[in-house]
C-alpha cells in the first residue's frame, strides 16, 4: 500500500485580503506549501512580504480569503480550534503581557491556561530568565521578553510551534541562546514554523526554508537547493603581465583593482581550467577562493526578481 505523507501544515493556494471595497490589499498572494512533522519550516521575508499575514492565517486568527489551510492531516485552524489548540504553541510579534506582574506570575498566569503545562522554573530556565523570575515585565528588555513569550509558547510542549520572529530585539548572545533552545524543541519532536528577517537563523536553523516576497513564495528549498540556482563565485589575485582577456573561464569576469571575481554557474569547471592554466603559466593566483552563492545572495536576487515580476502583474 502507498504510504500517506504525513503533514502538520498543509497550506494550499491561499489569499488573505485586508479591507474592502476600493482599497482593499492582498497581502498573501497564492501561497502553498507543506510542512512535515518534525520539521523546522522557516518563513523568509522583506519587509511587508506577508510573514506574520500568513502565520495569522495558520494560527486561526483570520480565514483566508481564497484557499484553503490543514493542520494535523485535515484540521482547520478556525473551525477545529478547539482540537488544535492544545497541540501548537504561539510566540506573537507583539506579547500582550500585564505590564506590573512580574515574570514567574505571568508565566504561572499562562500555565493555569494551560493543560498539564511545563513546570514554572523548567520553563523559565529553558528561556534563560530564571534569574529574572521576580522583575516586573514592564523592566524587561525587548529582548528579554521575547524570552518570556517563548517560554509562554512552550509551557504546553506543543507539537506544532509558531514562532513570528522569535529573536527580534535579541543581542547576539541571546540570538545564539534561543537558537540553541529551538533546535532542543526540534529535537524534542515539535514542528516549528518560523518567521524571519535573519537569514544566518534562517540557515542555522532551518530544514526547508521558503522566501516570501510581495505576497508570494518566490523560492523554497532547502538552503542548498536555493542557493543552487544562483551563480558560485572565484575570486583571486592577478599578477601582471597577465590581464582578464587570458582568463580560460565561461562566467562574467570582474577586476577591481588587481582582484578579480568570476561569476559562474560551472563552479567546479571553471575553477578547475583556471588552475590548470595557472599551474601551466606558473602563476600565483593571490588568495584564490570558490564558493557557491551565499543565501544572501540568493536572497537579494530572488526579492528583486519577484519585484519586477510583481511590478509587470500590478501594470
Ligand atoms: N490590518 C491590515 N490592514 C491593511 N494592510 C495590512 C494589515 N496588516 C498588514 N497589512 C499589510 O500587509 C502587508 C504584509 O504585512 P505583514 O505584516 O504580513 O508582513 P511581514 O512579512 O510580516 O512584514 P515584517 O517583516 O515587516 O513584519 C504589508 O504591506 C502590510 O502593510
Amino acid at each position: 500500500m502507498p504510504q500517506v505523507e504525513r503533514s502538520h501544515i498543509q497550506v494550499s493556494d491561499v489569499w488573505r485580503r485586508y479591507g474592502r471595497g476600493r482599497g482593499t490589499f492582498d497581502a498573501v498572494r497564492g501561497v502553498s506549501f507543506t510542512v512535515r512533522p518534525g520539521q523546522l519550516f522557516a518563513l523568509l521575508g522583506t519587509n511587508g512580504a506577508g510573514k506574520t499575514s500568513t502565520v495569522e492565517l495558520l494560527e486561526g486568527l483570520a480565514a483566508p480569503s481564497r484557499g484553503s489551510i490543514r493542520l494535523f492531516d485535515g484540521l482547520d485552524p478556525i473551525a477545529d480550534r478547539a482540537q488544535i489548540r492544545s497541540r501548537t504553541g504561539a510566540m506573537l510579534q507583539e506579547g500582550g503581557f500585564i505590564p506590573h506582574l512580574t515574570v514567574r506570575e505571568t508565566a504561572g498566569m499562562w500555565a493555569k491556561l494551560t493543560s498539564g503545562p511545563r513546570p514554572v522554573p523548567e520553563a523559565l530556565d529553558l528561556v534563560g530568565l530564571a534569574h529574572r523570575a521576580d522583575v516586573m515585565v514592564q523592566n524587561l528588555s525587548g529582548g528579554e521578553r521575547r524570552r518570556l513569550d517563548l517560554a509562554v509558547s512552550t509551557l504546553s510542549c506543543p507539537e506544532l510551534l509558531f514562532l513570528d520572529e522569535p529573536t527580534a530585539g535579541m543581542d547576539a548572545e541571546g540570538r545564539h541562546a534561543t537558537w540553541q533552545l529551538i533546535r532542543e524543541l526540534q529535537e524534542q519532536g515539535a514542528t516549528i514554523l518560523l518567521t524571519t528577517h535573519y537569514l544566518e537563523e534562517a540557515e542555522s536553523l532551518a530544514d526547508h526554508l521558503a522566501i516570501m516576497h510581495c505576497g508570494r513564495i518566490a523560492a523554497s528549498g532547502s538552503v542548498s537547493e536555493i542557493v543552487a540556482d544562483h551563480p558560485s563565485m572565484l575570486s583571486f589575485g592577478l599578477p601582471a603581465p597577465w590581464t582578464i582577456h587570458d582568463l580560460p573561464v565561461s562566467g562574467a569576469v570582474k577586476q577591481h583593482h588587481s582582484r578579480v571575481t568570476v561569476t559562474t554557474g560551472q563552479l567546479q569547471k571553471d575553477a578547475a581550467r583556471l588552475l590548470a592554466w595557472a599551474e601551466d603559466h606558473d602563476i600565483a593566483l593571490d588568495r584564490f577562493t570558490a564558493r557557491p552563492a551565499s543565501l544572501e545572495e540568493a536572497f537579494i536576487r530572488v526579492a528583486g526578481d519577484a519585484g519586477a515580476q510583481r511590478q509587470e502583474d500590478d501594470e
